[in-house]
């Protein structure tokens, strides 16, 4: 990559905006609102995650940073201070955009986008609007072969945060975050239902975490969406659009678009025009409200910026981007599906390993597929994607705890594996282990840990203890012995459950059924 300064701008600005492409799709019949179309198209901005900010040397903050902690005199726009580009953002924008099939481009550039706000030191935002680091492209959904087509990708900077505090009538300014590196991800207006945006959304996060460019949290603001929503009657062309910000969940924004669509419906029908707006949306009615219309919406003045040249990104650059690429979501599922798994294993996998557990609108990605590769290597994939969702995550959910959560290393889950498949501790010494291992977040070998609490499995062999246990439990269960002696064999799963409490679990079900029926049928 070559970041050249050019003595001039050589290219007009209207020369480069190019107009959007209409992307058409087959008319979608909802029940919801027969004879109209939904149309959505969505602006994300997510965080880059680098260490430093996009044009000055300060770090990027975290979340619960100290206020005004990481600032340059930059971002706060002294006088006289200048930009200089930080490579990680640009490497990681060009990760990202090669994931989207988006075509990056040669030459891009940044423009100023003025406006007047007080979280905005330099009073504008250095963006790339007009000649984008990236162009066109798409992103697949998980479900319907729908591909939502990408209008454009490019580098910004993101502002500071300004909190009001209602009681000092005052607001209170942190720098933290000005000047930190932004991705703006717009879309095409191919989205047709609420559901459809959900997955878009999802899946843009699932792509994000895997090329590592973005945390793509949206509860902690590091992946932003404006939803621009609009109505048509079926075969006409598409409605004025409105504009929803502020959205910090995807359960938000899909009632926010149900409900706007309603509003425009009903608007429609009572023969107004839906007027060009910005909304904002308010999560205790469920409603979106007019923040700004289009006539009130400011004129940015673009402008190049003076102090910024060109970014040139070379062809070679890119090649050497796109042979480091890691595995995509998608590639991942497909190996996943291969290997034998159902839809369901790989969902759940994949799920947990974006950090979208049930109820869990995002976190990090915590390795959950990684970490079924490791155990899987020399193992049967269907046996380790069952103790991994329903052992391990089993009894994590049970304690509220999360896959982030987990304290059993890979050694740990594969050794105690074995000792089960291999017949040393049967399946339910294995569970209770797992527990032992979870609980006490013991780091200790699981065939320490058996030989500790005795749980070595009595061996098929060893019919002697295993009659006493079977004996002992019909004297504890004389009515169910009764039962299964009348011809009842369901009871007999009482008795199993008895033997397996009386040997701590230590004995093998199978056999135990054996050795009850057994005796039960002298
Ligand atoms: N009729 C429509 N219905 C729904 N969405 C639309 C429609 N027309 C355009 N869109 C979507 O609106 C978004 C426009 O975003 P874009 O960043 O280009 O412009 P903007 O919203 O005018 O500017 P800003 O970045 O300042 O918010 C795109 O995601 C596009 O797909
Ligand atoms: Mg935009
Ligand atoms: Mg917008």
């Amino acid at each position: 990559m070559f970041i050249r300064r050019c003595p001039w701008r050589s290219v007009q600005l209207h020369q480069l905006w190019r107009p959007r492409q209409i992307h058409t799709r087959e008319p979608i019949h909802d029940k919801r609102w027969p004879g109209w179309e939904v149309v959505v198209g969505i602006e994300v901005h997510a965080q880059i995650k680098s260490r430093r900010k996009l044009f000055s040397e300060s770090f990027t903050s975290r979340p619960g940073e100290v206020p005004n902690t990481t600032v340059s005199p930059y971002d706060a726009a002294f006088p006289g201070t200048l930009p200089t580009l930080n490579p990680k953002c640009v490497e990681l924008a060009v990760r990202t955009a090669l994931a989207l099939n988006s075509e990056v481009q040669f030459r891009s550039a940044f423009d100023r986008k003025h406006y007047f706000y007080s979280d905005l030191p330099a009073g504008y935002q250095i963006t790339q609007r007009y000649s984008p680091l990236a162009n066109g492209g798409y992103l697949k959904l998980s479900k319907g072969n729908i591909a939502v087509g990408i209008t454009q990708i490019q580098l910004e900077q993101d502002t500071a945060k300004s909190t009001f505090n209602g009681l000092r009538h005052t607001s209170l300014i942190d720098l933290n975050r000005a000047g930190s590196g932004l991705m703006e991800i717009v879309s095409e207006p191919d989205m047709r239902s609420p559901e459809e945006v959900a997955d878009y959304v999802r899946t843009l996060q699932a792509v994000l975490r895997a090329v590592g460019s973005s945390d793509g949290n949206m509860e902690q603001g590091s992946f932003r969406c404006d939803v621009n929503v609009s109505v048509n009657r079926h075969g006409e062309p598409h409605g004025t659009r409105c504009e929803i910000k502020n959205l910090n969940s995807v359960r938000f924004m899909m009632v926010a678009i149900t409900s706007e669509v309603f509003r425009h419906i009903e608007l429609l029908e009572s023969g107004c025009l839906v007027p060009q707006e910005t909304r904002g949306f308010d999560e205790d009615k469920a409603e979106t409200f007019k923040l700004r219309s289009k006539e009130d919406s400011p004129d940015y003045r673009y402008m190049p910026d003076p102090n910024l040249p060109s970014l040139l990104i070379s062809e070679e650059y890119i090649e050497v981007i796109r042979k480091t690429m890691p595995e995509l979501p998608d590639a991942t599922r497909a190996r996943l599906l291969n290997l034998g798994l159902s839809e369901r294993d790989a969902d759940v996998l994949m799920t947990v390993d974006s950090g979208r557990e049930v109820g869990f609108d995002g976190e990090l990605g915590n390795g959950a597929v990684a970490y079924f590769d490791a155990l899987a290597q020399h193992r049967d994939p269907k046996l380790v994607v069952n103790w991994m969702t329903h052992e391990l995550l089993g009894q994590l959910t049970a304690r509220k705890e999360t896959f982030s959560d987990n304290p059993v290393s890979v050694a740990q889950l594969g050794e105690l594996m074995d000792l089960v498949q291999d017949g040393k501790i049967t399946g339910t010494s294995g569970k209770s282990l797992l527990k032992h291992i979870i609980t006490n977040q013991s780091s200790a070998a699981p065939s320490v840990l058996a030989q500790e609490f005795s749980l070595e499995a009595v061996s098929g062999n060893d019919t002697a203890t295993l009659q006493t246990w079977c004996a002992e439990a019909i004297e504890a269960l004389p009515e169910e012995a009764e039962a299964v002696r009348r011809g009842n064999p369901r009871v007999l799963n009482k008795l199993v459950g008895k033997v397996m409490q009386l040997s701590r679990g230590r004995a093998d079900a199978q056999n135990a059924r054996v050795v009850l029926s057994d005796i039960l049928r002298r």
